[in-house]
């Protein structure tokens, strides 16, 4: 048997196996959580013109004042003339400066009289209210490169550099198909007792996936026979990602492995040094991956998270560097005791910058795992830590994306 690979290593390899599935075109409000396929150019120039920043009074020399108004912008309604020296107009926020205004006086900065326009005792008419020409971006920039996941902000972004009509080019969303196996698992739901459970590995990972996949389709709960997995591994043909769950590990009826290889998979890696997660393994037949996860329901979680979730994300167009879960550091409220041969992965809920380990840590339990909203990493061999010591964590919500 070959040594378990260490944790950075095993998520190298298998992202650098996978390649982003290709380009489709979305309209862009429905381009929200996809990475975009290629960089962005802008199509305009934001702000078109330069701009009042403030409402109040567009201004001509001298800058002292005072001044004759002679007109009004307003946003949408533009001045259209030219001012002179000493004269002025009314303008609002975001409407175009006129020709020759060289200043912006604030309303709580003016007194006017009719027509007659001073500056108040302490105001100032000021260049720095004026929003200049394409400060944002101009026609022909890229305002955001390939791989970049659409957020709102990205959206409203690209929305106003002129692509919110024709749509948005993103990645593909790879299909998911999820097997999870056992004889313990109840098929129908509802009827457990004493030597069956529900197979609840199977919703979980069906929903870690949801957002990242054009669809999941559950082809579990299916006995530990070769036969139930080789027929369940025809169901998933289509599929981009196959994920099983259970039967990782090298027990009698632990039979993925051989599964999988009868079926003509190629196994790429097989054991991670973690803790949960050892069993995990890695493979593939012609485009499809196979991430056979471990079925211990934290083991399921935490490999999803570390592994699934990363892939999908390759494979839905994001750059390498942004499909790993984001680590940070914080400070652990508790001591922790020193490292093993296998990198830990603690449930535990972080605060601010305080994360706090729970107390139960079994690989099985499930309301812990629901309790928890961080993993703290523990390096191989990490030394104890004490109360107040940094540690390196991952949050849980939003697929660790931050
Ligand atoms: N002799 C050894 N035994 C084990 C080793 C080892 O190295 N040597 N590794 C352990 C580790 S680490 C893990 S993790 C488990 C994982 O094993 P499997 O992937 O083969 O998982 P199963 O044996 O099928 O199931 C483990 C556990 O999880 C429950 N389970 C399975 N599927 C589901 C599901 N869909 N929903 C809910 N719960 C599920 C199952 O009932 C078992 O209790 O192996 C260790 N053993
Ligand atoms: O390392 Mo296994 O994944 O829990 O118990």
């Amino acid at each position: 048997m070959t040594p378990p690979l260490p944790l950075l290593e095993a998520q190298r390899q298998l992202l650098a196996l996978a390649v982003p599935l290709g380009p489709e075109t979305v309209p862009a409000e429905q381009a929200l959580g996809r990475y975009l396929w290629d960089d962005l150019s802008a199509r305009r120039t934001q702000p078109a013109a330069d701009l009042s920043a403030m409402d109040g009074y567009a201004v001509q020399e001298p800058l002292v004042g005072p001044w004759r108004l002679v007109g009004e912008s307003a946003a949408g309604r533009p001045f259209e003339g030219s001012l002179q020296t000493g004269e002025a107009v009314r303008i609002s926020t975001g409407a175009l400066m006129p020709r020759s205004a060289i200043a912006v006086l604030l309303q709580e900065e003016a007194h006017r009289d009719g027509t007659s326009l001073a500056v108040s005792p302490d105001g100032e008419a000021s260049a720095r209210h004026i929003r200049r020409k394409g400060f944002d971006f101009l026609n022909g920039d890229t305002v955001l490169e390939a791989g970049t996941r659409i957020g709102p902000a990205q959206l409203a972004l690209a929305v106003s550099a002129g692509h919110g009509g024709d749509g948005l080019e993103v990645g593909r969303l790879p299909r998911v198909a999820v097997i999870d196996n056992g004889d313990e698992l109840a098929v129908e739901a509802g009827k457990w007792d004493d030597h069956r459970l529900p197979a609840s590995n199977g919703a979980m990972i069906a929903a870690m996936a949801q957002s990242i996949s054009v669809s999941v389709d559950r082809l579990g709960p299916v006995p530990d026979r070769r036969e139930a997995l080789a027929e369940a591994l025809a169901a998933a043909k289509g599929a981009d990602v196959i994920v099983t769950s259970g039967g990782a590990s090298i027990g009698d009826h632990d039979l993925v492995r051989p599964a999988l290889e009868e079926w003509g998979a190629s196994i790429d890696f097989w054991r991670v040094a973690m803790k949960p997660g050892k069993p995990l393994l890695v493979a593939r037949k012609g485009d499809a991956f196979v991430l056979g996860l471990p079925g211990n329901p934290v083991s399921s979680y935490v490999t999803a998270f570390l592994f699934l979730l990363p892939l999908l994300r390759r494979l839905a167009g994001a750059r390498h560097s942004h499909s790993l879960p984001v680590r940070f550091q914080a400070r652990t409220a508790a001591p922790l005791p020193p490292g093993g041969p296998r990198l830990e992965l603690i449930r535990a809920q972080l605060v601010g910058s305080l994360v706090t380990p729970l107390g139960q840590q079994d690989s099985s339990g499930l309301r812990a795992l629901a309790t928890a909203n961080a993993l703290i990493e523990r390096p191989i061999d990490a030394p104890a830590a004490a109360a107040g010591d940094d540690v390196s964590v991952y949050w849980l919500q939003n697929g660790g994306m931050g």
